[in-house]
């Protein structure tokens, strides 16, 4: 007997959007189906396939796929290989797709056309959405959409996806379709995948002879912006001068909203704290969600000025650019400005990161960018770096205005990317691959300024993220802590605190042991454990763990203070140097695993960041007290 798998799909036609990278399918996607996946001006945005659900006026629906961007159908990078299985009918729980809507970039008919040639030859019936038609429009293209239908034989509408509406011909055409699915005839010509691109280079360049648009029309305001963003001096400054002036501004902006949330969360702490009985449910409120969960809310500006300016700088086309300026620093530690995207992606958080690194068509390259995500600076470790920070470093203003803090921030993410950049050395050096130099090819897109609605509503999204993880994942996390820090209840009799007699005081106490080397009280070592989940759980484990531990009143008071009054200040900076490298996030191990299919990188990169960390933290304890005043230690 012959066993064959029978595939089962939902119901509904399918539709793909396919195109070049960064023509803007995604944000068409978004439009027709009401999503809100990631749109971005660079090239590599969407990695994944995803599926959305278009609904049509007479209650009809169709499925639409949003695809990774690709410049062919020969597959360089695993991104692109999503794409090209998905037209092929190889894509796993998904049919060939029952047409395909070629995303083109009206600026760039030439090379979009190609692409459309290679997919009709699939054997796919395709429509054209010829989008951009506003930029277009401003550079002087005029594009005749009815006439290149005539020429191409298929359906082609306008599109401007990023405009309330925009989608509306591409609409109107789903619906036509939908009503009538024999609608659409494929090529007569169909043959064989085998025609020579210069035949198709010669077919495009006589239709676009016949539109009347064959000369280049050079985008000159870009290539003006680009004169001094490029330029070799007045580029690297000014990419330092922006990363610097992030930071100042994620201390400046973020201190009046992040007092008023700690008020807020001190009144609320107060007003529980007078109103409930005393009893393990008033510690739970207290100690646990209060001063634990709650203390991490008070992170939420400074996340949202990061993710500001990363939203801005993401929408302006700067990325690319700022990628070809470190290029050649990148290159000499073999690395290529391939992974700068990747890389910066993981200043959010590493795990896109990780899953952008898809775009890198080299394996070694691949793993080496896989590798280096988690030490750049996530999101996740702003709360830990701002709690320390605000205990230990003075908020003095310096010359010009400059804050101290601000400046100790940016130091510790220069110091992640340099370690990166050690690491990443080592590689070269020690492995056979490391030496070969690879050059950059990448696209410089467009200049854009970044619409006010999409960058409130990326950090609408952002606020969300947090909050969902304030009341997820550390809100179980620290409630967990402190069932383990108040139960068992100490021995009749007893005379430390109850807290000594914990599950968790025990457990902390024998970890103090391996950490008391790089100056880690048994309350780091406590909070440090369930901070693996997620690098903000430290913060708030440590406010359970210090509300517990303290007397009555101590239950409301603010973590800063107290850290300042009972850690060295060797012990804090121990504290930076250790999160600076620490694997304490177990999500991004897991997505490394999922990405290079193997237990292999993860274990790599668990064992060089830990080794790293303690080394880090054990350098810093006992280097800062050499370097302060001694009534300061
Ligand atoms: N002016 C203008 N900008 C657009 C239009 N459509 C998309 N964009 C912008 O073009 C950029 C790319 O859009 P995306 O939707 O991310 O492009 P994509 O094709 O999904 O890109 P990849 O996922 O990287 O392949 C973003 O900056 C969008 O805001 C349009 O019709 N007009
Ligand atoms: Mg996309």
């Amino acid at each position: 007997m012959i066993e064959s798998p029978v595939q089962m799909f939902p119901p509904g036609m399918l539709f793909a959007l396919v195109g070049n990278p960064n023509c803007g399918k995604t944000a068409l996607f978004n439009r027709l189906t009401g999503s809100r996946q990631k749109v971005a001006n660079y090239s590599g945005v969407t990695v994944e396939r995803k599926e959305g659900r278009f609904g049509a006026a007479n209650g009809r629906f169709a499925r639409v796929l949003d695809l990774p961007g690709t410049y062919s159908l020969y597959p360089r990078s695993q991104d692109e290989r999503i794409t090209c299985d998905v037209l092929s009918g190889f894509a796993r729980g998904e049919k060939r797709p029952d047409v395909v809507i070629c995303v083109i970039d009206a600026t760039n008919l030439r090379r979009s056309l190609r692409l459309f040639f290679s997919v009709q030859r699939k054997g796919l019936p395709c429509v054209i959405a010829l989008n951009m038609m506003d930029e277009a429009k401003a550079r002087g293209i005029g594009i005749d959409a009815r006439k290149l239908s005539e020429l191409l034989g298929v359906p082609v509408v306008c599109t401007v996806a990023v405009k309330s509406g925009g989608d509306r011909e591409l609409r109107e055409l789903i619906e036509a379709l939908l009503h009538n699915k024999q609608a659409l005839e494929l090529p007569k010509d169909i043959s064989n995948d085998a025609i020579p691109a210069e035949q198709d280079h010669k077919r495009v360049q006589r239709i676009l002879t016949q539109l009347g648009i064959d000369h280049l029309v050079p985008d000159v305001r870009s290539a003006r912006i680009d004169a001094i963003v490029m330029h070799p001096v007045i580029g690297p400054l000014l990419l330092v001068t922006i990363l610097f002036l992030i930071f100042q501004a994620m201390f400046e902006w973020a201190s009046i909203p992040m007092d008023m949330i700690e008020e807020a969360a001190g009144w609320v702490g107060e007003t529980v704290e007078a109103w409930l009985p005393d009893g393990w449910i008033k510690s739970l409120i207290i100690d646990g969600i209060i001063a634990g969960a709650g203390g991490v809310l008070v992170f939420l500006p400074q996340i949202l000025i990061l993710f500001f300016f990363i939203l801005v700088l993401e929408e302006s086309g700067y990325l690319p650019r700022a990628a070809y300026l470190l290029d050649r620093i990148m290159g000499s530690v073999g690395l290529s400005g391939r992974s700068f995207i990747p890389l910066l992606s993981s200043f959010a958080c590493a795990i896109p990161g990780i899953t952008a690194a898809r775009t890198i068509s080299n394996p070694r390259d691949r793993i080496v960018t896989i590798l280096l995500a988690p030490l750049m600076t996530c999101s996740a470790r702003l709360p830990v770096y701002t709690l320390l920070i605000s205990a230990f470093i003075p908020s003095h203003t310096l010359d010009y205005g400059l804050s101290l803090q601000g400046l100790v921030m940016f130091g510790l993410y220069m110091a992640g990317i340099l370690s990166a950049m050690t690491v990443a050395w080592v590689l070269k050096v020690t492995t056979r691959t490391g030496r070969q130099v690879r050059p950059l090819l990448m696209e410089l897109p467009t200049y854009r300024i970044p619409s006010p609605l999409s960058v409130c509503i990326g950090l609408w999204q952002r606020a969300k993220i947090f909050l969902r993880r304030v009341g997820g994942v550390i809100m179980t996390m620290t409630i967990g802590l402190w069932a383990l820090l108040s139960f068992p209840s100490p021995p009749v009799g007893a005379t430390g605190a109850d807290i000594e007699y914990s599950l968790a005081g025990i457990l902390g106490r024998w970890l103090s042991v391996l950490l008391e080397p790089i100056g880690f009280n048994w309350q780091i070592s406590i909070a440090l454990i369930p901070g693996l989940a997620a690098r903000e759980v430290a913060v708030s484990s440590l406010g359970t763990v210090y509300a517990l531990s303290g007397s009555e009143d101590a239950a409301a008071e603010a973590l800063i203070p107290l850290i300042t009054q009972q850690w060295s200040t060797a012990t804090g900076m121990a504290m930076l140097a250790w999160y600076i490298f620490a694997p304490q996030c177990l999500p991004t191990f897991a997505a490394m695993k999922r990405e290079t299919n193997g237990w292999k990188v993860p274990v790599i990169a668990i064992t060089y960041m830990l080794i790293l960390a303690y080394l880090a933290a054990w350098i810093a304890y006992r280097v800062t007290p050499m370097m302060l005043p001694t009534h300061l230690m």
